[in-house]
């Protein structure tokens, strides 16, 4: 099985929101988040109107963009490039490495973002002045991705918001149990998750600790089941309904395109179909409609005949996507 870890039976029209053009982007901006104080994580950014799944909330460019080691000087010297206003706006920036780093690393440390695909050997990181109060959440509602040709970061909403409801991406992996997340964070970020999911109480924890270890688990017992198209659909739809349970969409994209693998094998082209065309939905959410991703599942959605995979088990029909 092939696996697309990145990052909705019928065949109408899609409902993904987005904005179309800069204007949109600006127009919703304005209107869609602010930042407020959000107890106990500092400032954060906050859904000011309900926000559909898939509308692009900011598009946000960075005020520096260097190598992610970069040293105290290097930092200095390129914000001594900066207007006042940008400076001042820089070390209001919160810092979780007081006492451990200088002042100005400690800022970069505790606020860039890295910025994938735009240098192949030398992986930049980017400072983003409003896009730096977005916190980290175990069960994200926004999604990231850099667009390294526009050189601009546009966040997304993985599902629909309520006004009031705070946005947050992931800073780190989400599969892992709230041990292992909080020593992830607290090791590349230096501070203790406090998002709503680390926060339940032990009982509580306990459970959504066992429903990652098992999607974790599905993710590698999915790819196994090539030859057992039956099986394979069971732990798919065991792990999508996991994945609902803890509210990570992103994860999604991944087991509806396995679905859509095992379908189009068996030649079911219907239900390869409906599952391609959640999979290109989930997809505009993480990465963007225009994305290389979002494209190929949409190519496929139109064309399930078109993969490699296509009618290389015995026919036979399997299942689509429930909802
Ligand atoms: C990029 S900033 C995010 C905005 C920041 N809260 C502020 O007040 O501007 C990162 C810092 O926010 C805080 N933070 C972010 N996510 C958090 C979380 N899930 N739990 C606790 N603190 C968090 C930490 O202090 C971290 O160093």
């Amino acid at each position: 099985m092939e696996h697309r870890n990145s990052p909705q039976a019928s065949t109408s029209q899609p409902s993904i929101h987005s904005a179309s053009s800069v204007t949109d982007i600006e127009e919703t901006e304005e209107e869609a988040l602010c930042v407020q104080d959000v107890p106990p994580r500092g400032k954060g950014l906050v859904a000011t109107r309900k926000i559909k799944r898939g509308e692009l909330l900011l598009a946000d460019k960075p005020l520096l963009i260097l190598s992610p080691l970069s040293s105290n000087s290097t930092l200095l010297v390129a914000l001594s490039r900066c207007s006042r206003e940008q400076q001042q706006h820089f070390f209001s920036l919160p810092n979780s490495f007081k006492g451990r780093l200088l002042p100005a690393q400690g800022i970069f440390e505790s606020n860039a973002l890295l910025l994938p695909g735009s240098n192949s050997q030398h992986e930049n990181a980017g400072v983003f002045l409003l896009a730096s109060r977005f916190n980290s959440s175990c069960a994200p509602n926004v999604s990231k991705c850099w667009n390294p040709a526009l050189r601009i970061m546009l966040f997304r909403t993985l599902r629909d918001v309520q006004e009031g409801e705070e946005l947050c991406f992931n800073y780190c992996d989400v599969l892992g149990t709230r041990e292992q997340r909080r020593e992830d964070i607290m090791e590349e970020r230096n501070f203790l998750c406090r998002c709503t999911v680390c926060e339940l109480d032990d009982e509580q924890s306990k459970v959504s600790d066992e429903r990652r270890k098992t999607i974790s688990r599905l993710f590698d017992e999915v790819a196994a089941c090539g030859r057992e198209p039956t099986l394979g659909m069971r732990k798919i739809k065991k792990a999508l309904r996991l994945l609902q349970e803890e509210h990570l969409v992103h994860y999604e994209a991944s087991f509806y395109y396995d679905a859509f693998q095992f379908c189009i094998m068996v030649s079911d082209f219907m239900n390869a179909k409906a599952w391609i065309r959640r999979a290109w939905e989930v997809s505009c959410c993480t990465s963007g409609p225009d994305s290389d991703v979002a494209r190929m599942f949409k190519l496929y959605w139109a064309n399930p005949r078109a993969h490699h995979l296509a009618g290389t088990l015995p026919k036979t029909i399997l299942c689509g996507p429930e909802r």
